[in-house]
C-alpha cells in the first residue's frame, strides 16, 4: 500500500491547523474559514473516521477582541489573549461541528502533561475515550498556564505527539502554503517538494520563518520537524495548505507527503525520545558508549564514571559520552545518591541488590549524535 492510499484508508486522523488559516491580526477570527475547514472535517466523520483536531490560532483570535495591536512580546499579554482567544475558538467550533451533528470536546494541555508518563498515559486515554464516545477532540496548549520555561512553544511539534498519543493513523500538517518548498517561496522560486521518505531528502532544502501575515509561530522548520517525528514513528504526514484538506484526507497527491520510515515504537520508546524531559545525566566511558551504541547492551554500573543532577529511580536521564555528546536516553533504575557507589564496578563485585543493568535496553533509546530537541526551549 502506498503511503497516499494509507491516508485515504486511515480510520483515525490528526489534523493540525495554524493560526495563519483561521485569524488574521487586525479582524481576529475568521469564521468563513474555520467553517470550510469544519465542512471538510465534518465530512471525514460522516464517512467514519475518527479525527482529532490539533487547532492553532487561540492568541490571534483574542487580540482584536482585546483592541491590541499586533503581536504581543510579553507573554502575560498574549496569555490573556488565549484565555479570551480559546473560548472564541473553541465556541466557534462547537457552533460549527453541531451543524454536522458532531460534538466537540476541548483540551488544553501543557508540556508537563506529557512530560510526565503518567500524564501522558492519562492523556492518552481521555483522547482514546473521547473518540470511542463519539467526540471530536479540539487541541491546543493551555497558553493561558503555560511558562516560558515550560511550553510545547509550536502545535507542529503538539500535533506529532498527540498523533502518538492518539494512535493516529495519519497526520495532516495544515497552513496557508501549499507544502515544504525546497526553498522559503516569498523570497524566491522554488519548487514544491512531493515526498519525503527521510531526513536526507532535506538536507539542500532552506526552511524559513512564519508567515507574513505575523500570526505563526515557527514557519516551515517546526512543520517539517514534527512531520519527521510522526514519520519515524510510522505515521504518514501530509504537509499542505487548509484549502486542500479534503484532497489530502481522499489521498490525492497534493501538498508533500512524509512516507513513514520508522517502526512505530512502543508508547514508552516514543515518549523517551520525543516527551520526557531528563532529570540529570550519566556519563559514561568509551566502552560503555560503544556497547550502548553499537551492540545495543544495557548500561552496567562498571561503565559509568560520574553522574549529575537530582534524579530518582524510574527517572528520564541522559547518557552521555567522556567528550559530553549525548547518546541516549533513558529510565535509571536507581537514585542519583545510590549511584556513586557503583561507578566503575563490575556487577559480580556489587552487592545482589545492585546487580540490576544502571539502564536496562529495553527501557533506553538511542539519541545519535544530535539530541532531540528538548520541550522547554533554550
Ligand atoms: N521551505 C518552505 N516551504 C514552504 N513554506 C515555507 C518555507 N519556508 C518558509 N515558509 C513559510 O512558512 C509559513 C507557514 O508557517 P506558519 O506561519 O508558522 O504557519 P501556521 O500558522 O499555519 O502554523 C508559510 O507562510 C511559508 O511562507
Ligand atoms: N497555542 C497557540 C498557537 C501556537 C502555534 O504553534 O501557532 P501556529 O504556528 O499558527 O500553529 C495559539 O493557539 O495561539
Amino acid at each position: 500500500m502506498t503511503a497516499r492510499a494509507g491516508i485515504a484508508g486511515a480510520r483515525r486522523v490528526v489534523v493540525k491547523v495554524g493560526s495563519s488559516s483561521l485569524t488574521t491580526l487586525p479582524g481576529g477570527l475568521d469564521v468563513t474559514r474555520l467553517t470550510a475547514l469544519v465542512d471538510v472535517l465534518g465530512a471525514a466523520r460522516a464517512s467514519g473516521r475518527e479525527v482529532v483536531l490539533v487547532s492553532s490560532g487561540a492568541i490571534a483570535a483574542g487580540l482584536a477582541p482585546l483592541g491590541v495591536e499586533g503581536r504581543p512580546r510579553d507573554l502575560a499579554t498574549a496569555q490573556a489573549a488565549a484565555s479570551v482567544g480559546q473560548l472564541r475558538l473553541v465556541q466557534t467550533y462547537a457552533d460549527a461541528f453541531a451543524r454536522h451533528g458532531v460534538t466537540v470536546g476541548q483540551v488544553l494541555l501543557t508540556a508537563d502533561d506529557l512530560t510526565r508518563r503518567s500524564h501522558y498515559r492519562n492523556a492518552h486515554r481521555t483522547v482514546d475515550r473521547l473518540l470511542t464516545l463519539g467526540v471530536l477532540p479540539v487541541v491546543n496548549e493551555n497558553d493561558t498556564v503555560a511558562t516560558e520555561e515550560i511550553r510545547f512553544g509550536d502545535n507542529d511539534r503538539l500535533a506529532a505527539l498527540v498523533a502518538h498519543v492518539a494512535q493516529a493513523d495519519a497526520l495532516l500538517l495544515l497552513s496557508d502554503v501549499d507544502g515544504v518548498y525546497d526553498g522559503d517561496p516569498r523570497t524566491g522560486p522554488a519548487q514544491l517538494i512531493d515526498t519525503v521518505t527521510g531526513p536526507a531528502d532535506l538536507a539542500a532544502v532552506t526552511l524559513g520563518s512564519a508567515s507574513r501575515n505575523g500570526v505563526g509561530t515557527g514557519g516551515m522548520a517546526t512543520k517539517v520537524e514534527a512531520a519527521l517525528i510522526a514519520a519515524r514513528a510510522g505515521v504518514p504526514v501530509v504537509v499542505t495548505s487548509t484549502l486542500q484538506a479534503a484532497a489530502a484526507l481522499a489521498g490525492e497527491r497534493v501538498g508533500t507527503l512524509f512516507e513513514p520510515f520508522g517502526r512505530r515504537p512502543s508508547a514508552r520508546q516514543f515518549w523517551l525520545r520525543y516527551a520526557s524531559r531528563p532529570r540529570g545525566r550519566l556519563i559514561l566511558d568509551d566502552g560503555a558508549v560503544r556497547a550502548v551504541r553499537e551492540r545495543g547492551a544495557s548500561l552496567l554500573a562498571a561503565g559509568i564514571t560520574g553522574a549529575t543532577g537530582d534524579f530518582l529511580a524510574d527517572d528520564p536521564v541522559e547518557l552521555v559520552g567522556p567528550d559530553g555528546a549525548v547518546v541516549a536516553r533513558g529510565l535509571v533504575a536507581y537514585d542519583a545518591r545510590e549511584l556513586p557507589a557503583l561507578f566503575g564496578r563490575k556487577t559480580g563485585e556489587l552487592d545482589p541488590e545492585y546487580r540490576r543493568e544502571v539502564v536496562h535496553r529495553d527501557e533506553m533509546v538511542l539519541v545519535g549524535h544530535r539530541a532531540p530537541r528538548p520541550v522547554t526551549p533554550a
